[in-house]
């Protein structure tokens, strides 16, 4: 039958190309399961989402590789170039994945205004033309373990020498499937020691609320249902006696920093805590903690969090495994 120029058969196309890469997997396999065009369309989706967890979202294609007899192609979750608040319109979004339009890397203004949503704080910034070390005011060393740099208030913009963690993930990444650890990180070109490889990007939780999810998290990651990546971090406050807690959770919003495992020797990435100049909040961001060659996995220490006795087998591999993955201590 033909309604106005297209045939059924041309609409059902149309409609299912719209609507068919906003649904998880599970809708999705249901859906190819209805007709030789769904399950046409299904394929694609599939195939392009294997192709680019990143979703177009950050400078290169973030694949994954499945090479064991595993049957899942992908892991699905929201991606976030940049972290946002949890109670952001953002963080209810759905999101459109593997459709035939490709996203294209976000703008330099979406990324600023990504980051003013989130980090607005106090109207501190430089007005520098071009900022340099030594005379830009925001252009400080590590101060208590936090690196800062230009921030939302500054005249520069994101081609600022001091905003190197502010433009994305810089280099070639894959994901790839480790049989006993999930999904992995990997390098897909080598990367020198000290550059910045990417941000923990995901939903900023407050403490209450990060105790809650860890609770759930704790007892499904348990049955296996669930891989949690709700990272916590401290920053110690010049006064030395108190201590911001950042909780930041991407399990179900989240970059490709969420699949990086952990490793009991501390493994080859460093985290460190950013701060925008003027901003209240700091930004976790990994860095390379040595020369890290291309297909290398890239992994780092969970951290001084407790070793449960029931908690999680640890597959790290490293000379000094303690046998079992570290927890946050709720
Ligand atoms: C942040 S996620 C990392 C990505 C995860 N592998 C995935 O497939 O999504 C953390 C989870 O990965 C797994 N994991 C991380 N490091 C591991 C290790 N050294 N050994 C075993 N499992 C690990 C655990 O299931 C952990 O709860």
């Amino acid at each position: 039958m033909k309604r106005g120029n297209l045939t059924d058969e041309q609409l059902l196309h149309q409609w299912a190309s719209l609507v068919l890469p906003y649904l998880s997997p599970r809708d999705l396999a249901a859906s190819a399961c209805a007709c030789r065009t769904l399950s046409h369309i299904a394929a694609g989706v599939t195939s392009r989402r294997t192709a680019d967890a990143a979703r177009g979202l950050e400078r290169y294609p973030i694949p994954f590789v499945n090479t064991t007899a595993s049957p899942h192609p992908y892991s699905y979750f929201l991606y976030t170039p940049h972290p946002i608040l949890s109670n952001s319109p953002s963080s209810s979004f759905s999101q459109s994945w593997g459709g035939e339009e490709s996203r294209g890397i976000a703008t330099d203004c979406e990324r600023l205004q990504g980051l003013r949503s989130c980090f607005g704080g106090f109207e501190v910034g430089c007005d520098c033309d071009r900022c340099e070390e030594g005379k830009c005011a925001c252009w400080s060393d590590m101060e208590l373990g936090v690196l800062k740099e230009c921030g939302e208030n500054c005249a520069c913009g994101l081609t600022c020498e001091n905003r190197r963690t502010q433009s994305g993930i810089p280099i070639r990444l894959k994901i790839v499937r480790d049989a006993r650890k999930g999904w992995s990180l990997h390098a897909a070109e080598a990367i020198r020691r000290g550059d910045f490889v990417c941000e923990y990007a995901g939903e900023y939780l407050t403490t209450e609320a990060a105790q809650i999810r860890l609770k759930t998290y704790d007892e499904l990651s348990l049955k296996g249902t669930i891989s949690p990546a709700l990272l916590v971090a401290r920053e110690h406050l010049p006064s030395g006696k108190a201590c911001l807690r950042v909780n930041i959770d991407a399990t179900k919003i989240g970059n490709a920093a969420r699949f990086i495992n952990h490793s009991c020797d501390g493994g080859n990435l460093k985290l460190l805590l950013v701060r925008n100049s003027g901003s209240l909040l700091p930004r976790l961001c990994f860095f390379a903690s040595v020369d890290i060659s291309e297909d290398e996995e890239l992994s780092f220490s969970y951290g001084a969090s407790t070793i449960k006795e029931n908690g999680l087998p640890c597959f790290c591999g490293s000379a000094n495994c303690s046998g079992v993955l570290p927890s946050e201590e709720t």
